[in-house]
Protein backbone atom coordinates (compact mmCIF):
# COMPACT_ATOMS: atom_id res chain seq x y z
CA UNK A 1 0.00 0.00 0.00
CA UNK A 2 1.56 3.42 -0.97
CA UNK A 3 1.33 6.07 1.84
CA UNK A 4 2.44 9.62 1.56
CA UNK A 5 4.10 12.23 3.96
CA UNK A 6 2.07 13.63 6.23
CA UNK A 7 1.72 15.93 7.44
CA UNK A 8 3.79 18.16 4.61
CA UNK A 9 6.18 19.40 7.32
CA UNK A 10 8.21 17.68 10.09
CA UNK A 11 6.80 16.99 13.24
CA UNK A 12 9.61 16.60 15.83
CA UNK A 13 9.02 15.12 19.46
CA UNK A 14 11.46 15.86 21.90
CA UNK A 15 11.68 14.08 25.61
CA UNK A 16 14.73 12.32 27.38
CA UNK A 17 12.75 9.43 27.75
CA UNK A 18 12.87 7.15 24.88
CA UNK A 19 10.27 4.58 25.36
CA UNK A 20 7.47 7.69 26.19
CA UNK A 21 9.17 8.59 22.55
CA UNK A 22 8.23 5.82 21.35
CA UNK A 23 4.65 5.35 22.62
CA UNK A 24 3.79 9.06 21.83
CA UNK A 25 5.24 8.53 17.85
CA UNK A 26 3.08 5.11 17.90
CA UNK A 27 0.08 6.88 19.27
CA UNK A 28 0.29 9.65 17.03
CA UNK A 29 0.58 7.60 13.73
CA UNK A 30 -2.20 5.43 14.58
CA UNK A 31 -4.37 8.14 15.93
CA UNK A 32 -3.61 11.15 13.69
CA UNK A 33 -1.89 9.45 10.60
CA UNK A 34 0.94 11.77 11.29
CA UNK A 35 3.82 9.65 9.64
CA UNK A 36 6.50 12.65 9.05
CA UNK A 37 8.09 12.07 12.52
CA UNK A 38 11.36 12.89 13.88
CA UNK A 39 12.16 11.98 17.45
CA UNK A 40 15.20 13.51 19.33
CA UNK A 41 16.19 12.24 23.13
CA UNK A 42 19.31 14.87 23.58
CA UNK A 43 18.27 18.15 24.30
CA UNK A 44 21.25 19.57 22.81
CA UNK A 45 20.52 18.33 19.35
CA UNK A 46 17.28 20.00 18.86
CA UNK A 47 18.37 23.42 17.50
CA UNK A 48 20.84 21.36 14.89
CA UNK A 49 17.80 19.65 13.70
CA UNK A 50 15.34 22.63 12.78
CA UNK A 51 18.46 23.83 11.12
CA UNK A 52 18.98 20.85 8.90
CA UNK A 53 15.32 19.57 8.67
CA UNK A 54 12.01 21.16 7.43
CA UNK A 55 9.53 21.22 10.86
CA UNK A 56 7.11 23.04 11.28
CA UNK A 57 5.84 21.68 15.08
CA UNK A 58 7.47 20.84 17.80
CA UNK A 59 6.67 18.81 20.98
CA UNK A 60 8.60 19.43 24.01
CA UNK A 61 8.94 17.99 26.94
CA UNK A 62 9.85 20.40 30.02
CA UNK A 63 12.03 18.68 32.74
CA UNK A 64 15.48 17.52 30.07
CA UNK A 65 18.90 16.84 31.50
CA UNK A 66 21.44 19.17 29.18
CA UNK A 67 19.37 22.03 28.16
CA UNK A 68 15.54 22.48 29.55
CA UNK A 69 12.23 22.83 27.67
CA UNK A 70 11.69 26.44 28.51
CA UNK A 71 15.30 27.44 27.18
CA UNK A 72 14.61 25.76 23.74
CA UNK A 73 11.45 27.31 23.84
CA UNK A 74 12.65 30.66 23.87
CA UNK A 75 15.36 29.95 21.07
CA UNK A 76 12.64 27.88 18.56
CA UNK A 77 10.28 30.95 19.12
CA UNK A 78 13.11 33.63 18.63
CA UNK A 79 15.13 31.76 15.81
CA UNK A 80 12.01 29.90 14.16
CA UNK A 81 8.79 32.13 15.07
CA UNK A 82 7.08 30.20 12.21
CA UNK A 83 7.41 27.20 14.23
CA UNK A 84 4.91 26.09 16.30
CA UNK A 85 6.07 24.48 19.79
CA UNK A 86 3.39 22.42 21.90
CA UNK A 87 5.03 21.84 25.66
CA UNK A 88 4.02 18.16 26.72
CA UNK A 89 5.36 18.18 30.56
CA UNK A 90 5.26 15.65 33.22
CA UNK A 91 4.18 19.19 35.36
CA UNK A 92 0.60 20.01 36.10
CA UNK A 93 1.14 23.58 37.68
CA UNK A 94 -1.39 26.44 35.97
CA UNK A 95 2.12 29.02 36.08
CA UNK A 96 4.53 27.15 34.31
CA UNK A 97 1.68 26.68 31.83
CA UNK A 98 0.81 30.71 31.34
CA UNK A 99 4.83 31.06 31.58
CA UNK A 100 5.43 28.94 28.40
CA UNK A 101 2.30 30.44 26.82
CA UNK A 102 3.45 33.81 27.70
CA UNK A 103 6.78 32.69 25.35
CA UNK A 104 4.98 31.58 22.52
CA UNK A 105 4.06 28.16 23.10
CA UNK A 106 0.45 27.18 21.00
CA UNK A 107 -0.48 24.95 23.54
CA UNK A 108 0.19 22.93 26.86
CA UNK A 109 -0.34 19.72 28.15
CA UNK A 110 0.23 17.27 31.07
CA UNK A 111 1.43 13.97 30.24
CA UNK A 112 -1.65 12.55 31.79
CA UNK A 113 -3.81 14.18 29.47
CA UNK A 114 -6.11 12.13 28.09
CA UNK A 115 -4.98 11.23 24.81
CA UNK A 116 -8.54 12.10 23.29
CA UNK A 117 -7.44 15.47 24.15
CA UNK A 118 -3.42 15.18 23.34
CA UNK A 119 -4.45 14.34 20.23
CA UNK A 120 -7.30 16.48 19.09
CA UNK A 121 -4.70 19.56 20.59
CA UNK A 122 -2.08 18.31 17.88
CA UNK A 123 -4.45 18.10 15.12
CA UNK A 124 -5.71 21.64 15.71
CA UNK A 125 -1.11 23.04 15.56
CA UNK A 126 -1.70 21.03 12.13
CA UNK A 127 -4.80 22.35 10.57
CA UNK A 128 -3.90 25.70 12.33
CA UNK A 129 -0.44 25.47 10.66
CA UNK A 130 -1.16 24.18 7.22
CA UNK A 131 -4.01 27.22 7.27
CA UNK A 132 -1.16 29.28 7.89
CA UNK A 133 1.00 27.64 4.97
CA UNK A 134 -1.67 27.97 3.01
CA UNK A 135 -2.60 31.67 2.95
CA UNK A 136 0.94 32.52 2.77
CA UNK A 137 1.50 30.14 -0.36
CA UNK A 138 -1.87 31.52 -1.91
CA UNK A 139 -1.20 35.35 -1.48
CA UNK A 140 2.58 34.63 -3.16
CA UNK A 141 0.58 33.38 -6.41
CA UNK A 142 -1.95 35.72 -6.27
CA UNK A 143 0.80 38.92 -5.76
CA UNK A 144 3.04 37.58 -8.08
CA UNK A 145 -0.13 36.08 -10.36
CA UNK A 146 1.92 33.03 -10.60
CA UNK A 147 1.20 29.47 -10.85
CA UNK A 148 3.77 26.58 -10.61
CA UNK A 149 2.09 23.95 -11.67
CA UNK A 150 0.81 25.18 -15.15
CA UNK A 151 0.31 22.39 -16.69
CA UNK A 152 -1.64 20.62 -14.70
CA UNK A 153 -4.67 22.88 -15.90
CA UNK A 154 -3.62 22.30 -19.56
CA UNK A 155 -7.12 20.81 -20.25
CA UNK A 156 -8.97 23.63 -18.71
CA UNK A 157 -9.69 26.19 -21.43
CA UNK A 158 -9.96 29.74 -19.83
CA UNK A 159 -8.58 33.13 -19.63
CA UNK A 160 -10.95 33.83 -17.14
CA UNK A 161 -9.37 35.58 -13.71
CA UNK A 162 -11.69 34.08 -11.60
CA UNK A 163 -10.71 30.64 -12.89
CA UNK A 164 -7.19 31.38 -12.42
CA UNK A 165 -7.59 32.74 -9.14
CA UNK A 166 -8.93 28.66 -8.36
CA UNK A 167 -6.02 27.58 -9.95
CA UNK A 168 -3.69 29.40 -7.83
CA UNK A 169 -5.82 28.34 -4.46
CA UNK A 170 -5.31 24.42 -5.79
CA UNK A 171 -1.58 25.02 -5.76
CA UNK A 172 -1.69 26.74 -2.34
CA UNK A 173 -3.63 23.78 -0.87
CA UNK A 174 -1.83 20.90 -2.59
CA UNK A 175 -0.11 19.59 -0.20
CA UNK A 176 -3.12 19.24 2.45
CA UNK A 177 -4.80 16.29 3.42
CA UNK A 178 -8.16 18.02 4.50
CA UNK A 179 -10.96 17.57 2.61
CA UNK A 180 -11.95 19.61 -0.85
CA UNK A 181 -15.42 20.85 -1.64
CA UNK A 182 -16.01 21.59 -5.58
CA UNK A 183 -19.53 23.83 -6.22
CA UNK A 184 -20.91 24.72 -9.44
CA UNK A 185 -23.66 24.39 -11.63
CA UNK A 186 -23.29 21.21 -13.92
CA UNK A 187 -21.32 21.00 -16.33
CA UNK A 188 -19.23 23.51 -15.35
CA UNK A 189 -16.02 21.40 -15.23
CA UNK A 190 -16.12 20.25 -11.23
CA UNK A 191 -14.45 16.70 -12.31
CA UNK A 192 -11.74 18.20 -14.02
CA UNK A 193 -10.67 20.41 -11.34
CA UNK A 194 -10.88 17.13 -9.02
CA UNK A 195 -8.57 15.07 -11.45
CA UNK A 196 -6.56 18.91 -11.38
CA UNK A 197 -6.14 18.37 -7.38
CA UNK A 198 -5.10 15.41 -7.48
CA UNK A 199 -2.49 16.04 -9.80
CA UNK A 200 -1.26 18.69 -7.59
CA UNK A 201 -1.17 16.56 -4.76
CA UNK A 202 1.50 14.66 -6.14
CA UNK A 203 0.47 11.95 -4.25
CA UNK A 204 1.39 8.48 -5.57
CA UNK A 205 -2.09 6.59 -5.21
CA UNK A 206 -4.72 6.67 -7.95
CA UNK A 207 -7.52 8.86 -7.90
CA UNK A 208 -11.18 6.96 -7.31
CA UNK A 209 -14.10 8.74 -8.67
CA UNK A 210 -17.10 7.77 -7.06
CA UNK A 211 -21.06 9.12 -7.91
CA UNK A 212 -22.72 8.79 -4.92
CA UNK A 213 -26.33 10.06 -6.39
CA UNK A 214 -28.50 7.41 -5.89
CA UNK A 215 -26.35 4.58 -3.89
CA UNK A 216 -28.85 3.17 -0.59
CA UNK A 217 -27.09 3.61 2.60
CA UNK A 218 -26.13 -0.17 2.22
CA UNK A 219 -24.53 -0.09 -1.14
CA UNK A 220 -21.95 3.08 -0.08
CA UNK A 221 -20.74 1.13 2.79
CA UNK A 222 -20.67 -1.74 0.67
CA UNK A 223 -18.58 0.11 -2.21
CA UNK A 224 -16.58 2.96 -0.04
CA UNK A 225 -15.96 0.47 3.04
CA UNK A 226 -15.63 -3.31 1.46
CA UNK A 227 -16.72 -5.94 3.64
CA UNK A 228 -15.21 -9.23 5.11
CA UNK A 229 -16.40 -12.53 3.82
CA UNK A 230 -19.65 -13.91 5.03
CA UNK A 231 -20.34 -10.32 6.30
CA UNK A 232 -24.05 -11.08 4.30
CA UNK A 233 -25.46 -13.07 2.18
CA UNK A 234 -23.57 -14.04 -0.63
CA UNK A 235 -20.52 -12.20 0.59
CA UNK A 236 -18.56 -15.10 -0.03
CA UNK A 237 -15.02 -13.65 -0.31
CA UNK A 238 -13.61 -10.51 1.61
CA UNK A 239 -13.82 -7.30 -0.73
CA UNK A 240 -11.64 -3.90 -0.66
CA UNK A 241 -13.26 -0.90 -0.52
CA UNK A 242 -12.70 1.97 -3.01
CA UNK A 243 -11.24 3.75 0.40
CA UNK A 244 -8.59 1.20 0.70
CA UNK A 245 -8.04 1.45 -3.60
CA UNK A 246 -7.66 4.72 -3.11
CA UNK A 247 -4.84 4.08 -0.46
CA UNK A 248 -2.43 7.23 -0.91
CA UNK A 249 -4.36 8.66 -3.52
CA UNK A 250 -7.36 10.67 -4.13
CA UNK A 251 -11.12 9.61 -3.21
CA UNK A 252 -13.49 11.56 -5.42
CA UNK A 253 -17.19 11.49 -4.07
CA UNK A 254 -19.14 13.10 -7.02
CA UNK A 255 -22.76 14.85 -6.33
CA UNK A 256 -22.34 14.86 -2.89
CA UNK A 257 -25.38 16.77 -2.43
CA UNK A 258 -27.28 13.45 -3.03
CA UNK A 259 -26.22 11.59 0.04
CA UNK A 260 -28.42 9.90 1.89
CA UNK A 261 -28.66 11.19 5.33
CA UNK A 262 -27.73 7.56 7.08
CA UNK A 263 -24.56 7.58 4.20
CA UNK A 264 -23.96 11.38 5.73
CA UNK A 265 -23.08 10.15 9.31
CA UNK A 266 -20.68 7.56 8.32
CA UNK A 267 -18.98 10.45 6.03
CA UNK A 268 -18.71 12.78 8.55
CA UNK A 269 -17.44 9.67 11.03
CA UNK A 270 -14.91 8.56 8.28
CA UNK A 271 -13.33 12.10 8.18
CA UNK A 272 -13.36 12.81 11.87
CA UNK A 273 -12.01 10.05 12.89
CA UNK A 274 -10.00 9.14 9.98
CA UNK A 275 -10.41 5.13 10.03
CA UNK A 276 -13.81 2.99 9.38
CA UNK A 277 -15.06 -0.63 9.90
CA UNK A 278 -15.55 -2.79 6.48
CA UNK A 279 -18.74 -4.35 6.65
CA UNK A 280 -18.60 -7.79 9.24
CA UNK A 281 -15.29 -6.50 10.43
CA UNK A 282 -14.48 -4.88 13.68
CA UNK A 283 -10.61 -3.97 12.83
CA UNK A 284 -10.85 -0.35 11.93
CA UNK A 285 -8.50 0.26 8.95
CA UNK A 286 -7.12 3.54 8.35
CA UNK A 287 -8.08 6.58 5.78
CA UNK A 288 -5.36 7.33 3.76
CA UNK A 289 -6.63 9.01 0.96
CA UNK A 290 -7.14 13.02 0.88
CA UNK A 291 -11.09 13.22 0.13
CA UNK A 292 -12.63 15.98 -2.79
CA UNK A 293 -16.10 15.90 -3.25
CA UNK A 294 -18.09 17.85 -5.85
CA UNK A 295 -21.93 18.93 -6.31
CA UNK A 296 -23.79 21.37 -8.37
CA UNK A 297 -26.58 21.83 -5.76
CA UNK A 298 -26.58 24.73 -3.02
CA UNK A 299 -25.14 23.07 0.39
CA UNK A 300 -25.96 25.57 2.11
CA UNK A 301 -29.36 25.68 1.25
CA UNK A 302 -29.61 21.99 1.65
CA UNK A 303 -28.68 22.40 5.49
CA UNK A 304 -30.87 24.98 5.81
CA UNK A 305 -33.40 22.46 4.62
CA UNK A 306 -32.36 19.79 7.10
CA UNK A 307 -31.63 17.63 3.82
CA UNK A 308 -27.80 18.05 4.43
CA UNK A 309 -26.10 17.88 8.00
CA UNK A 310 -24.32 21.17 9.35
CA UNK A 311 -21.85 19.42 10.76
CA UNK A 312 -20.52 17.42 7.50
CA UNK A 313 -21.13 20.62 5.63
CA UNK A 314 -18.48 22.37 7.78
CA UNK A 315 -16.01 19.57 7.55
CA UNK A 316 -16.40 19.08 3.95
CA UNK A 317 -15.88 22.89 3.32
CA UNK A 318 -12.21 23.05 4.98
CA UNK A 319 -11.25 24.41 1.63
CA UNK A 320 -13.61 25.27 -0.82
CA UNK A 321 -13.75 26.53 -4.70
CA UNK A 322 -16.87 27.61 -6.56
CA UNK A 323 -16.21 27.39 -10.49
CA UNK A 324 -18.03 30.16 -12.07
CA UNK A 325 -20.60 29.23 -14.46
CA UNK A 326 -20.24 29.66 -18.08
CA UNK A 327 -22.17 32.82 -18.50
CA UNK A 328 -20.21 34.59 -15.84
CA UNK A 329 -17.48 33.75 -17.80
CA UNK A 330 -18.25 34.73 -21.31
CA UNK A 331 -15.03 35.43 -22.93
CA UNK A 332 -14.09 31.57 -22.54
CA UNK A 333 -16.84 31.06 -24.89
CA UNK A 334 -14.88 31.82 -28.58
CA UNK A 335 -12.06 29.51 -27.08
CA UNK A 336 -13.85 27.06 -25.90
CA UNK A 337 -15.97 26.83 -29.06
CA UNK A 338 -12.53 26.58 -30.89
CA UNK A 339 -11.27 24.04 -28.62
CA UNK A 340 -14.43 21.55 -29.23
CA UNK A 341 -14.98 22.13 -32.92
CA UNK A 342 -10.90 20.82 -33.21
CA UNK A 343 -11.63 18.08 -30.84
CA UNK A 344 -14.72 17.34 -33.38
CA UNK A 345 -13.26 17.71 -36.52
CA UNK A 346 -10.19 15.40 -35.27
CA UNK A 347 -13.04 13.02 -33.94
CA UNK A 348 -15.15 12.87 -37.09
CA UNK A 349 -11.29 13.43 -39.79
CA UNK A 350 -13.04 16.46 -41.34
CA UNK A 351 -11.65 19.87 -41.85
CA UNK A 352 -11.78 22.67 -39.52
CA UNK A 353 -14.31 25.18 -40.45
CA UNK A 354 -14.61 28.61 -40.09
CA UNK A 355 -16.67 30.22 -37.38
CA UNK A 356 -19.41 32.74 -38.49
CA UNK A 357 -18.68 36.31 -36.52
CA UNK A 358 -22.58 36.12 -35.35
CA UNK A 359 -22.35 33.19 -33.83
CA UNK A 360 -19.90 34.15 -30.98
CA UNK A 361 -22.96 36.97 -30.73
CA UNK A 362 -25.34 34.19 -30.55
CA UNK A 363 -23.78 32.75 -27.79
CA UNK A 364 -22.79 35.52 -26.17
CA UNK A 365 -26.24 35.90 -25.82
CA UNK A 366 -27.21 32.81 -24.73
CA UNK A 367 -27.34 31.44 -20.85
CA UNK A 368 -25.50 28.18 -21.05
CA UNK A 369 -28.20 26.54 -18.43
CA UNK A 370 -25.83 23.20 -19.41
CA UNK A 371 -22.37 25.08 -19.22
CA UNK A 372 -19.39 23.87 -21.24
CA UNK A 373 -21.15 20.54 -21.37
CA UNK A 374 -24.07 22.00 -23.49
CA UNK A 375 -21.46 24.09 -25.32
CA UNK A 376 -19.34 20.78 -26.27
CA UNK A 377 -22.46 18.81 -27.54
CA UNK A 378 -23.20 21.84 -29.17
CA UNK A 379 -19.98 22.30 -31.13
CA UNK A 380 -20.12 18.05 -32.19
CA UNK A 381 -23.49 18.13 -33.09
CA UNK A 382 -22.86 21.12 -35.79
CA UNK A 383 -19.44 19.74 -36.64
CA UNK A 384 -21.39 16.58 -37.70
CA UNK A 385 -23.77 18.08 -39.97
CA UNK A 386 -21.15 20.63 -40.79
CA UNK A 387 -19.97 20.24 -45.05
CA UNK A 388 -19.29 23.61 -46.65
CA UNK A 389 -16.44 25.37 -45.68
CA UNK A 390 -18.23 28.15 -42.79
CA UNK A 391 -19.81 26.33 -39.79
CA UNK A 392 -23.74 26.70 -39.89
CA UNK A 393 -25.50 28.36 -37.33
CA UNK A 394 -28.61 26.11 -37.62
CA UNK A 395 -27.45 23.24 -35.07
CA UNK A 396 -26.85 26.20 -32.28
CA UNK A 397 -30.01 27.45 -32.93
CA UNK A 398 -31.89 24.99 -32.45
CA UNK A 399 -30.48 23.50 -29.56
CA UNK A 400 -30.94 27.34 -28.20
CA UNK A 401 -34.61 27.60 -29.07
CA UNK A 402 -35.32 23.73 -27.74
CA UNK A 403 -33.98 24.92 -24.73
CA UNK A 404 -36.85 26.49 -22.94
CA UNK A 405 -34.90 28.55 -20.54
CA UNK A 406 -32.34 29.21 -22.84
CA UNK A 407 -32.55 32.84 -23.12
CA UNK A 408 -31.21 35.36 -21.14
CA UNK A 409 -33.25 36.14 -17.63
CA UNK A 410 -36.61 37.38 -19.09
CA UNK A 411 -38.49 40.51 -16.81
CA UNK A 412 -40.71 37.54 -15.50
CA UNK A 413 -37.80 35.27 -13.77
CA UNK A 414 -35.91 38.49 -12.24
CA UNK A 415 -36.97 38.97 -8.65
CA UNK A 416 -38.59 42.23 -8.03
CA UNK A 417 -38.24 43.39 -11.88
CA UNK A 418 -40.74 45.98 -11.67
CA UNK A 419 -39.22 47.41 -9.22
CA UNK A 420 -35.94 47.53 -10.44
CA UNK A 421 -36.92 48.69 -14.27
CA UNK A 422 -39.45 51.09 -12.79
CA UNK A 423 -39.18 53.97 -10.51
CA UNK A 424 -42.39 53.85 -8.60
CA UNK A 425 -41.96 57.78 -8.07
CA UNK A 426 -42.43 58.35 -11.93
CA UNK A 427 -45.51 57.74 -14.23
CA UNK A 428 -45.32 54.34 -16.10
CA UNK A 429 -43.74 54.61 -19.54
CA UNK A 430 -46.24 54.17 -22.95
CA UNK A 431 -45.95 51.02 -24.19
CA UNK A 432 -44.51 51.56 -27.69
CA UNK A 433 -41.82 53.50 -25.77
CA UNK A 434 -40.89 50.27 -23.90
CA UNK A 435 -41.01 48.14 -27.18
CA UNK A 436 -38.72 50.92 -28.86
CA UNK A 437 -36.27 50.51 -25.63
CA UNK A 438 -36.59 46.68 -25.51
CA UNK A 439 -35.80 46.79 -29.57
CA UNK A 440 -33.03 49.09 -29.18
CA UNK A 441 -31.11 46.44 -26.44
CA UNK A 442 -31.80 43.62 -28.34
CA UNK A 443 -29.79 44.78 -31.59
CA UNK A 444 -27.06 46.39 -29.25
CA UNK A 445 -26.64 42.94 -27.67
CA UNK A 446 -26.60 40.96 -30.78
CA UNK A 447 -24.22 43.71 -32.21
CA UNK A 448 -26.79 44.52 -34.91
CA UNK A 449 -27.64 41.52 -36.10
CA UNK A 450 -31.39 41.46 -36.35
CA UNK A 451 -32.08 37.62 -36.46
CA UNK A 452 -30.11 37.25 -32.92
CA UNK A 453 -32.46 40.35 -31.81
CA UNK A 454 -35.24 38.76 -32.68
CA UNK A 455 -34.82 35.69 -30.86
CA UNK A 456 -33.43 37.82 -27.72
CA UNK A 457 -36.79 39.20 -27.24
CA UNK A 458 -38.81 36.59 -29.11
CA UNK A 459 -40.62 38.71 -31.86
CA UNK A 460 -40.62 38.08 -35.70
CA UNK A 461 -37.93 39.49 -37.81
CA UNK A 462 -40.41 41.67 -40.06
CA UNK A 463 -41.78 42.98 -36.99
CA UNK A 464 -38.77 44.36 -35.86
CA UNK A 465 -37.45 45.47 -38.64
CA UNK A 466 -40.77 47.52 -39.21
CA UNK A 467 -40.28 48.75 -35.40
CA UNK A 468 -36.53 49.79 -36.44
CA UNK A 469 -37.67 51.59 -39.40
CA UNK A 470 -40.56 53.81 -37.38
CA UNK A 471 -37.98 54.23 -34.65
CA UNK A 472 -35.36 55.78 -37.45
CA UNK A 473 -38.37 57.67 -39.73
CA UNK A 474 -39.67 59.48 -35.98
CA UNK A 475 -35.82 60.11 -35.45
CA UNK A 476 -35.53 61.75 -38.93
CA UNK A 477 -38.90 63.93 -37.91
N1 LIG B 1 -12.79 24.76 -19.03
C1 LIG B 1 -12.97 23.63 -19.72
N2 LIG B 1 -12.12 23.33 -20.73
C2 LIG B 1 -12.30 22.22 -21.48
N3 LIG B 1 -13.28 21.33 -21.27
C3 LIG B 1 -14.15 21.57 -20.28
C4 LIG B 1 -14.03 22.73 -19.45
N4 LIG B 1 -15.01 22.71 -18.53
C5 LIG B 1 -15.73 21.59 -18.77
N5 LIG B 1 -15.21 20.90 -19.82
C6 LIG B 1 -15.77 19.68 -20.41
O1 LIG B 1 -17.18 19.76 -20.22
C7 LIG B 1 -17.71 18.49 -19.86
C8 LIG B 1 -18.40 18.58 -18.51
O2 LIG B 1 -17.42 18.77 -17.48
P1 LIG B 1 -17.50 18.04 -16.06
O3 LIG B 1 -18.03 16.64 -16.21
O4 LIG B 1 -16.19 18.20 -15.39
O5 LIG B 1 -18.62 18.93 -15.39
P2 LIG B 1 -19.21 18.85 -13.92
O6 LIG B 1 -19.19 20.22 -13.39
O7 LIG B 1 -18.50 17.80 -13.15
O8 LIG B 1 -20.73 18.43 -14.19
P3 LIG B 1 -21.78 17.62 -13.25
O9 LIG B 1 -22.17 18.51 -12.12
O10 LIG B 1 -22.94 17.39 -14.18
O11 LIG B 1 -21.11 16.35 -12.82
C9 LIG B 1 -16.55 17.53 -19.89
O12 LIG B 1 -16.51 16.93 -21.18
C10 LIG B 1 -15.35 18.42 -19.68
O13 LIG B 1 -14.21 17.86 -20.23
Amino acid sequence: MTKNTFPSFGVLLVDDEAPFLRSLSMMLERRSGINNLHRCEDSRMVMDILKREHIGLVILDLTMPHISGDQLLEQITEQYPEISVIILSGLNQVKTAVDCLHLGAFDYFVKTTEEDRLVEGINRAIQVLELKHENQELSKRVLNNTLENPEVFENIITTDKGMRSVFQYLESIAASQQPLLITGESGVGKELFAKAAHALSKQTGPLITVNVAGLDDNVFSDTLFGHQKGAFTGADRARPGLIEQAAGGTLFLDEIGDLSMASQVKLLRLLQEGDYFPLGSDKPKTLSARVVVATHQNLTDKQANGEFRKDLYYRLRTHHVEIPALRQRQDDIPLLLEHFLNEAANELEKNKPSIPKELLVLLKNYNFPGNVRELRAMAFDAMSLHKSRMLSMNAFKKAIDATSDGAMPTVSSTENTTQNVFNPDEPLPQMSEVSDLLAQEAMRRAEGNQSIACSLIGISQPALSKRLKKMESSGED
